[in-house]
């Protein structure tokens, strides 16, 4: 048996395991997955794989237990996944992704567990509030657009979009292709109930910018295309999409904040930069402002 680590996770350690019986990988849970969240995402990838949507399967024991301690962390194994993420996804991978999302909403549908969005609209005001205390200054340059984002969006969310189990970190780094084509999704562990086009929202606002960190509406439109050929999209949804945007744009600004002012230094995790998303949490505030749409 070899353990190999792997340095590109953000949130929790992970290592490549392999044994006998073939690839694996073994994740110790660090701060932002508590132990009573896993069984919802255990059961959701169980409910996944059995419904034939590509994604990590989870790894019982004699006993049929997956989920383990060691470390003095909750630990999981899942099979590995084949395929690569995009580093510059284009129009045809977002279409793709599109659909692979769809897939996912489908294969989650008649879930039985429940898991309010530890990361949604209600944790961002706190979220903000920490990271004012700690602020320095390039934090504190940015702490008024995120507060007046956060305004706008608690004045109009939209509750009554519908909801389901989402993925709501369906970034290109968790998404995988295989000769062109969408072959699977990992990383499911900030997975819970929320609107599903919020889940779509988060998938436009970390797609569909180039490397300049540019929005590309043709991205855009085709991952809404990719997404509505395979599940149905309603006006109503179509309509709160960039909003959703500002949303997304927000959680990951404020995550990213959070983590660089207060850095775990034990974890094998990489830090991100909270800039990239707060230009774009801008750029979404200013297209809600004009009431435009994403293309
Ligand atoms: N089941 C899997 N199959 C193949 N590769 C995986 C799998 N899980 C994780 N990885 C690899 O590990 C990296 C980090 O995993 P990820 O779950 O995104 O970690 P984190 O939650 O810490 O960000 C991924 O980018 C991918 O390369
Ligand atoms: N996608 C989030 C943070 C989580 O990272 P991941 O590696 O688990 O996708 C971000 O980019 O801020």
């Amino acid at each position: 048996m070899t353990l190999t680590p792997i340095a590109e996770g953000v949130e929790n350690t992970n290592y490549k395991l392999l044994t006998s019986t073939g690839l694996y990988v073994l994740t110790l849970f660090e701060r932002r997955t508590p132990a009573d969240a896993l069984p919802y995402v255990v059961d959701l990838m169980l409910q996944l794989d059995a419904r034939a949507v590509p994604v990590p399967r989870p790894i019982a024991d004699r006993e049929g237990r997956a989920l383990k301690s060691l470390c003095q962390r909750p630990a999981l194994i899942v099979s590995f996944l084949e395929g690569k993420s995009l580093l510059d996804p284009g129009v045809d991978a977002c279409r793709e992704a599109g659909g692979g999302l769809a897939r996912l909403h489908h294969g989650a549908e008649g879930y039985g567990g429940f898991r309010p969005n530890p990361f949604g609209l209600s944790s961002w005001g706190p979220l903000a509030e920490s990271c004012e205390q700690a602020a320095d200054r390039a934090a504190k340059r940015r702490l008024p657009s995120i507060l007046r984002a956060l305004d706008r969006l608690t004045d109009s969310w939209p509750y009554h979009l519908p909801m389901g189990s989402c993925h709501t970190d369906f970034f290109p780094d968790n998404v995988f292709f295989s000769d062109g084509r969408f072959s699977g999704v990992i990383d499911f562990y900030f997975s819970c109930d929320e609107l599903r086009a919020y889940d779509l929202a988060v998938a436009l606002a970390s797609w569909c910018f180039d490397a300049q960190n540019r929005f590309v509406p043709r991205r855009a439109e085709a991952m809404i295309a990719g997404y509505s050929a395979r599940r149905g999209l309603s006006a109503d949804e179509r309509v709160a999409l960039p909003l959703l945007c500002l949303g997304a744009a927000v959680r990951f600004t404020l995550t990213r904040l959070y983590d660089r002012l207060h850095p775990q230094n034990d974890a094998l995790v990489k830090e991100k930069d909270p800039e990239e998303f707060a230009t774009r949490m801008d750029l979404f505030y200013d297209m809600t402002t004009a009431g435009k749409g994403l293309f």
